[in-house]
């Protein structure tokens, strides 16, 4: 729910109110999963992209999506309408308001057709990547006992000696290595988005990894198998040791970053990637402060609820937390944790 409003009021200048209320009223939540899976449908074969613009013209859009829409499009309408009256932020630079002010390579404006694009697929990209690494980074961290009591110890450190103030700034959140270290494992074991936009093989074709591809074939990376070559991250590199990124030598430390691929690389590189970072630095060291987390079985109500957890690697397990379901996108669903609030944020809050 964070993430949907904190893109809301990115993109549109305003949340979709889902944390004020304390409820997906609207359906987001599904509905972002539902549009991820037809993004990677279209994505992957864009032969369907005509066929499903038919049939969305012929039936009428289910009630949730529409709801959705209505939304979404209802508040660009009044932005548009603002911008002509040239009441042109809502107190603050917004993305929309960076893509109305933005040109095109020949010098003319954006359309607004291009800016509704742009819109939503900043909605669409920027919500659920960022909470499947923060789902993935409760997971990871609560469990395993050792790794959780470093993270709790380095935050509750830097609160006490008064070097980190919540809200955390991106600088404060910098001073804490040993979460960022986890920060950087989860994007390397989890990374939301299981392969990178495809790139279109040039003139002339090329070779790559020892095979020829011929001009105009669409290739693509996985990130979730880069990230776990032995020869880029050690023969541990399937196991979740932030350490690894603590202790490496200046020479290793290059080459794992140069191989993690979890925002893309190159010119189409995840243009929202600092947001990204940023989002999760400044919201997981507050909920590891505030609350003590541990993991419950699954909900009685849930579609899997006669099934074992699924890792984002597909080992399915009892003592997985939640179901992982991989296309375009590893979303995880089904993740029931406890929170308790801690003696030390109670004691912060009432001093
Ligand atoms: C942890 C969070 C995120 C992850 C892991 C992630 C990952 C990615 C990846 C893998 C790509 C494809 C890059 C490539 O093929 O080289 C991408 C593209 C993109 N992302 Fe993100 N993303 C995240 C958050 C965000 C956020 C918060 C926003 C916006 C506020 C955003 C906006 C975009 C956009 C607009 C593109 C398309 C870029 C293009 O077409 O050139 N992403 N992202």
């Amino acid at each position: 729910m964070f993430a949907i409003d904190a893109v809301g009021e990115m993109a549109l200048g305003q949340s979709f109110g889902l944390c004020a209320t304390d409820k997906d009223k609207d359906n987001w939540l599904p509905m972002l999963v539902k549009f991820l899976e037809i993004a990677c449908l279209v994505g992957t074969q864009p032969i369907i992209a005509p066929i499903l613009r038919w049939i969305s013209q012929i039936f009428p859009e289910p009630p949730n999506i529409k709801i959705l829409t209505g939304i979404v499009t209802g508040r660009m309408d009044s932005r548009f309408k603002g911008y002509a009256q040239q009441d042109i932020s809502p107190g603050h630079e917004d993305m929309f308001w960076m893509l109305m002010a933005a040109e095109n390579p020949d010098g003319s404006k954006y359309s607004l057709e291009q800016v509704r694009a742009a819109v939503g697929l900043i909605l669409g990209a920027g919500s659920d990547t960022t909470a499947i690494i923060m789902r993935a980074m409760v997971r990871f961290i609560v469990g395993d006992a050792e790794i959780y009591r470093k993270v709790e110890k380095e935050i509750n450190d830097a609160v006490n000696l008064g070097e980190i103030q919540f809200p955390l700034s991106n600088r404060d959140a910098e001073k804490l290595p040993y979460f960022q270290a986890c920060l950087k494992e989860t994007l390397r074991l989890h990374p939301p988005i299981s392969w990178t936009l495809s790139r279109r093989v040039g003139a002339g074709g090329m070779h790559i990894a020892g095979r020829f591809f011929a001009e105009g074939t669409e290739v693509s990376m996985s990130p979730f198998v880069v990230h776990r070559q032995p020869e880029a991250y050690g023969y541990d590199a399937a196991m979740f040791r932030p350490e690894r990124w603590l202790k490496a030598d200046s020479e290793q430390r290059k080459t794992m970053e140069h191989n993690n691929i979890a925002f893309g690389s190159g010119p189409r590189v995840c243009l929202g990637k600092m947001i990204g970072i940023l989002e999760v630095s400044k919201v997981m060291p507050l909920l590891f402060w505030k609350y003590k987390i541990g993991f419950t079985a699954r909900s009685t109500t849930s579609p899997h609820r006669h099934k074992v957890g699924r890792a984002v690697d597909g080992r399915v397990s009892t003592e997985e937390p939640y179901f992982v379901t991989s296309q375009w996108v590893a979303v995880q669903s089904d993740f029931w944790c406890d929170l308790t609030l801690k003696r030390d944020s109670l004691l912060a809050a009432a001093a």
